[in-house]
Parts: C-alpha cells; structure tokens; sequence
C-alpha cells in the first residue's frame, strides 16, 4: 500500500467525519471542541512523539508519530489545508535548494 493512498483515503475520512456526531466520533468531537482544542492535541502529540524518540520503543515512538501525523492532517483540514499543500511548500524548497547548491558550486 503506498503512503499516498493511505493517507488520500485518511484525509477523505477526516473530511466525511467532520460533521458527525461527536458521541461517535472523534474527528467531530476534535471539530466541536474547537480550533485551540485541535492546536492544543497537535502540541499534546508533538510533546509525546519527542518523548518516545528519546527514551522509549520504535513501537512506541511509531504510535506516537502516527497520532501527531493524525492530528496535523485534522488541523489542516479544519483550515482548509490538506497534505498536498505541505507537500507543494516542501517541493518549492526543493526546487530553491537546488537552486542554491547550483550557485553555490558555481561560486
Ligand atoms: N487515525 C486515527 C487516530 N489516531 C489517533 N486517534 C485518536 O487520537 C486520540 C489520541 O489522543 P491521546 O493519545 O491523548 O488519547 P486520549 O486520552 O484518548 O485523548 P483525549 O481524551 O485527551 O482527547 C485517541 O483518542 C485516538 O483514538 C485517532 N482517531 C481516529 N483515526 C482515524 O480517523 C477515522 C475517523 O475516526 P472517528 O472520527 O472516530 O470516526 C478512524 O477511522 C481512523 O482511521
């Protein structure tokens, strides 16, 4: 299974869920409590991840990757982003550092 797939399907279901009952759901239930509430998770889990990678498992610091990567794909589709949009900024960069490393073996 690529990345792309899993995580085009993951978006898809975060899109479907936003509206959902938040009894059930916890996409709706991250969407009702509100925007900081969202933030506020992401940070929860940034937090957790750096934790795990400097004193726990690879399974735990694998768990803890996929709940930040979770939760940064809600906060971007709360603001209408999705992956792609990070992807894209990610390409420019490439393309700039290219850019770079071209003018500086030049210099
Ligand atoms: N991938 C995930 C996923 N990863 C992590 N989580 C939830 O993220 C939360 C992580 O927070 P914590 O570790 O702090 O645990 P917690 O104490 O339960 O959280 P809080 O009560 O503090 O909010 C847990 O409640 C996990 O269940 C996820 N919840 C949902 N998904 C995906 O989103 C889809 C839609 O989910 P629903 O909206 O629940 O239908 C699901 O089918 C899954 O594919």
């Amino acid at each position: 299974m690529t990345g792309s797939t899993l995580i085009d399907r993951l978006e898809s279901t975060i899109r479907a869920r936003r509206g959902a009952d938040p009894a059930t759901s916890y996409v709706a239930a991250l969407h009702a409590a509100g925007p900081a509430k969202i933030a506020r998770k992401l940070g929860e889990e940034a937090i957790e991840t750096v934790i795990a990678a400097l004193g726990e498992s690879d399974a735990a610091l694998t768990g803890e990757a996929a709940d930040l990567l979770f939760h940064l794909l809600v906060l971007l589709d709360a603001r209408g982003l999705s992956l792609a949009d990070v992807l894209a900024e990610l390409e420019v960069r490439e393309g700039l550092s290219g850019i770079e490393e071209k003018a500086s073996r030049s210099r």
